[in-house]
């Protein structure tokens, strides 16, 4: 019998989960719902889904895998009309919000009523939105956070790892607890503090427009993060108030003691200070996707003349290597750029250093 999966949200998380279960499950029925027409529209033109649906509770009560996928306060909103409606006895519910706690406390509904909920969080995303961001491949490698309940079976849990194989994901199970305070330190308070360096940054453009022109480089990379949804790092950030706040007290310690280095001219005391972050990125995983997300970027430092771009992509296209994207990364205007070019994988990224290196005598690098 074919099996419905109902996915609720079809913006880059929902739509890359639609395509990954279609990939593993190509017999399953993949129908969407969107408080948007035109991304549902959408979603069905670019076949991210089978069906839209007209109505959510006619479609709710057919699915077998319903999936919220949808800002975390949205999400709280839908639990509760889910609860309202005449479920299949043995659907599975999830979502894929970026925090754990609220979202499980707000889904004890669904249990009361016998509805199996089970908290999900793939750790890959993008500063990107919408449908048309949605990738197939989108949570390869990257770890899924599962957070079941005490109510939950073991038999659950292992159907829904069963439905989200086509993730090629690597599924952990954690506390919402440990869960929120995991993705408060390396993914929310990060947002928080690329958010307020733009603001410091348009502060000083005020004054001075060259800011933003020489804004390049480091500063782009340290903030990319800045420019994802609103709405959603809103409903993030008033979800895991208390980690955050606690975090920011932190930070102000930090700040404190930096200050404190400058002030006093402590040279030794800087050097470490740099050298043991530096120690500490360096060893990060960069290979697979983890907390920090790899996006398998080559670089090229290359003569920064009109042109470099279309010679590099022809050697590549030869070579028959997709890229995904293509930037230079300018510091100065009288010296060469870096050349930045991201894979879909790591395979292709060598490749694409190999082919690169036998053709020309440019440096090429790993960052
Ligand atoms: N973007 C990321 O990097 C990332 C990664 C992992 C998890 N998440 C989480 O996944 C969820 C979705 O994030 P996204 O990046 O796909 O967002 P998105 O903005 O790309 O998509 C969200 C979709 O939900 C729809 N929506 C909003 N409220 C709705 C409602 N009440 N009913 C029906 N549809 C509604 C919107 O129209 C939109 O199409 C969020 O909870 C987010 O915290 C995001
Ligand atoms: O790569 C990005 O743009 C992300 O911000 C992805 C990121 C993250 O912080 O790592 C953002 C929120 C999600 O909950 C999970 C992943």
């Amino acid at each position: 019998m074919e099996r419905k999966v109902l996915v609720i949200g079809l913006g880059l998380i929902g739509g890359s989960l639609a395509l990954a279960i279609k990939r593993e499950h190509p017999n399953s029925i993949i129908v969407g719902y969107d408080k948007s027409e035109s991304e549902l529209s959408l979603a069905k033109a670019l076949g991210v889904i089978d069906k839209n649906a007209k109505k959510l509770e006619d479609e709710a009560k057919e699915a077998d895998l319903i999936i919220l996928a949808t800002p975390v306060m949205q999400t709280e909103g839908i639990i509760q009309q889910l609860a309202t409606f005449d479920l299949k006895k043995d659907v599975i519910v999830t979502d894929t919000g970026s925090t754990k706690k609220r979202v499980m406390d707000s889904a004890r509904v669904l249990a009361n009523n016998g509805v199996t909920f089970i908290g999900g969080h793939p750790m890959a995303g993008s500063h990107k939105s919408g449908v048309t961001a949605a990738k197939e491949i989108l949570f390869e490698n990257a770890f899924y956070l599962l957070t079941p309940s005490e109510y939950t079976s073991r038999l659950s849990v292992e159907t829904l790892k069963e439905w989200l194989k086509g993730t090629k994901s690597k599924m952990v199970e954690i506390s919402p607890e440990e869960h929120d305070e995991l993705t408060g330190v390396i993914s929310h308070f990060p947002h928080v503090i690329a958010a307020a360096l733009i603001h410091q940054a348009q502060r000083f453009d005020q004054k001075n427009s060259l800011v933003s022109r020489l804004a390049a480089g480091g500063f782009r990379d340290i903030t990319r993060i800045a420019s994802s949804n609103p709405e959603m790092w809103k409903d993030i950030s008033l979800h895991n108030k208390e980690v955050l706040l606690h975090l920011l007290q932190y930070w102000a310690d930090e700040t404190t003691k930096v200050i404190s280095l400058l002030e006093n001219h402590d040279e030794e005391a800087l050097l470490q200070y740099f050298a043991q972050a530096k120690k500490f990125r360096d060893q990060l995983p960069i290979t697979s996707k983890g907390a920090i997300p790899s996006f398998y970027d080559l670089y090229v430092d290359v003569p920064d003349y009109p042109g470099v771009i279309s010679e590099i992509t022809a050697y590549l296209a030869e070579a028959r290597i997709s890229i995904t994207n293509i930037r230079i990364i300018e510091t100065r205007e009288d010296v060469y750029g870096i050349l930045v070019i991201s894979f879909q994988n790591d395979e292709d990224r060598l490749r694409a250093k190999q082919c690169i290196e036998n053709i020309t005598n440019y440096d090429v690098f790993f960052a």
